[in-house]
């Protein structure tokens, strides 16, 4: 979210339009001030030339300020767009291990609520301040032309309200963060109600959790009035200021026209023109605040997004030629408990390692280690001797296949569910598809490998959300195959059968941490791991 000015260059397009309706303005008020002029001086032949001016800047200014409008709500929506898109990039750059501890809620709440406010108080504000300045001093032109002094009234008006708008900010700052804040807490429960709906039915939980939304609903109903309490008192100060301000305008312009500084005309033309030297300056005073206010959710944004650890990856991967070693590795997610300690294993190329031991003793730890999800807080993991710290993510993701019994899918096709939108032959997917068992799932269905796949595998079974997760692996040719109780969802027969084809496989190394162990396949693994006691060793199959 740094550098924020890079999104803003567009503006140059509203500067322009806004440059050409202050143009057709200016054009105008001197056309007004010469009928005007015309008019007491009774020459008619000026008068019907200027009117035919004043009467074509009026008419053009009207698409002039379409096109305005336009301009300004296209680029509104492109800058917002790119800051969006620019956020969930910088999501995607945390790292796997802190994005797991942070909660999820606060990206959720940044990409709407945080989004929605930026786009409204401050994306919208810088466009109207340079709409106002630009009304502004196109108004402090034509009035300095008809009297030099009104400048010098303009340029105070500027400066008070300025003062006015930063001082009147503060206390709002404070509320939209906090609100910015509550949201985010007020988002993380209502999908929690959500995604437990079934329990909450089923344990007539009802009421209680309805009662628990009323009370959060009305802290943030209520912080949203305290901040729109706030906003009208600004306004109420801002908007005296402004009827003191055309007061002592018009005061000064009466006095002038008496004492012949002025002419009618000129009072007509500075009475024209009055409302855009007032207008901009409560346009700038209110949005000065809302964009000030602003700047705690961009702090809060960024620190969303900031990695603690930051590991310079120097070393590239193309393929796995010996082994992965675990040499010395200790691991704990937070100080008081430590999961592995001093743990040496070596996985050769192409063997296929079964990992056991009992619930909570390491097993998925040790495989998010592997996965690069994680680092060994001591020791190193070496892939052919090269330590896998330094290896970088996106050569090392995509030679190895993850498969879990929490299996994500897409709402989209089975097919892009396969091949996760890379490009694969017919033959391929049809192969990966034959070995994971999934064929009758595709043939059965009149769309195939088009069929659609609903929100997250919802029309689907648990089986068969693993066999798509084990094509998906088989199809990406992984060299290496981490497996995390990948067959916990299967009925014996296809767990026998998908694991027999996955031991089958030549030259890929798997490691599957299982609960499981299927008495049909236990001879084709190479060795079992057993993880316990904070300690990982070999045992002989
Ligand atoms: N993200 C985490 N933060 C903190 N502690 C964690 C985290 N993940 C796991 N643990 C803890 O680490 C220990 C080992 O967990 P792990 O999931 O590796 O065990 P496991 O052997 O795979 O267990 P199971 O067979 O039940 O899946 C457990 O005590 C668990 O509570």
């Amino acid at each position: 979210m740094k550098k924020r000015f890079r999104y803003f260059i567009i503006l140059y397009r509203v500067f322009i339009i806004m440059l050409l309706v202050a143009f057709i303005s200016f054009k105008l008020s001197f056309a007004i001030f010469d009928t005007v002029n015309a008019s007491t001086s009774a020459n008619w032949e000026a008068f019907w030339e200027s009117a035919k001016w004043m009467m074509i800047y009026a008419f053009a200014l009207m698409p002039a300020n379409l096109m305005f409008s336009y301009i300004k709500a296209d680029t509104t929506k492109r800058i917002v767009t790119r800051m969006k898109t620019d956020y969930l990039s910088a999501v995607f750059e945390k790292n796997i291990s802190e994005f797991q501890k942070d909660n999820n809620q606060q990206y959720v709440s940044a990409m709407t609520n945080d989004f929605n406010l930026i786009e409204k108080d401050y994306v919208e504000q810088i466009i109207n301040i340079i709409e106002a300045i630009v009304n502004f001093l196109t108004a402090i032109l034509i009035i300095t032309l008809i009297s030099p002094i009104i400048l010098l009234i303009g340029l105070g008006i500027v400066v008070f309200n300025v003062i006015i708008s930063a001082l009147s900010s503060r206390p709002i700052k404070k509320h939209n963060k906090e609100r910015s804040e509550m949201m985010g807490e007020y988002g993380g429960f209502i999908k929690e109600i959500l995604s437990a709906f079934h329990i909450i039915k089923t344990n007539d939980l009802e009421s209680r959790i309805v009662e628990n939304y009323r009370d959060r609903s009305e802290k943030v109903q209520h912080k949203k009035y305290i901040i729109d309490k706030i906003m009208s008192y600004i306004y109420a100060i801002q908007n005296a200021n402004f009827s003191l301000i055309f007061l002592v305008l018009m005061f000064v312009v009466s006095y002038l026209t008496i004492q012949g500084v002025i002419l009618f005309a000129g009072v007509v033309v500075v009475a024209q023109n009055v409302d855009n030297i007032i207008g901009p300056v409560s346009q700038i005073s209110e949005a000065v605040p809302r964009i000030l206010s602003v700047k705690s959710i961009f702090t809060r944004i960024d620190q969303t997004l900031k990695n603690q650890y930051v590991h310079e990856e120097t070393l590239s991967f193309d393929q796995l030629n010996t082994s992965i070693q675990l040499n010395h590795v200790s691991f704990a997610y937070n100080e008081e408990n430590e999961i592995l300690k001093d743990v040496n294993l070596n996985f050769e190329k192409g063997k296929k390692y079964l990992v056991i031991g009992p619930s909570g003793g390491g097993k998925s730890t040790l495989l998010r280690l592997l996965r690069k999800y994680f680092e060994p807080n001591e020791g190193q993991i070496l892939i052919d001797d090269q330590n896998l710290n330094d290896i970088k993510k996106i050569d090392y993701f995509s030679k190895i296949a993850n498969i879990e019994q929490q299996i994500f899918l897409f709402e989209d096709t089975l097919r892009n569910n396969l091949t996760l939108y890379k490009d694969y032959s017919d033959e391929e997917i049809y192969d990966a598809i034959k070995r994971a068992g999934l064929e009758h799932f595709v043939k059965q269905h009149p769309d195939g490998l088009n069929r659609l796949i609903l929100d997250n595998g919802k029309n689907i079974s648990g089986g068969e959300k693993s066999r798509v997760a084990i094509a998906r692996g088989l199809l990406n040719h992984a060299e290496i195959i981490l497996l995390d109780e990948a067959f916990a969802s299967l009925d014996p027969k296809s767990a026998i059968a998908i694991e027999a084809s996955l031991l089958a496989l030549k030259n890929v190394t798997v490691i599957n941490v299982s609960h499981v162990i299927l008495e049909e396949n236990k001879s084709s693994y190479d060795d079992i791991v057993m993880v316990k006691n904070k300690k990982a060793v070999l045992m002989s199959t």
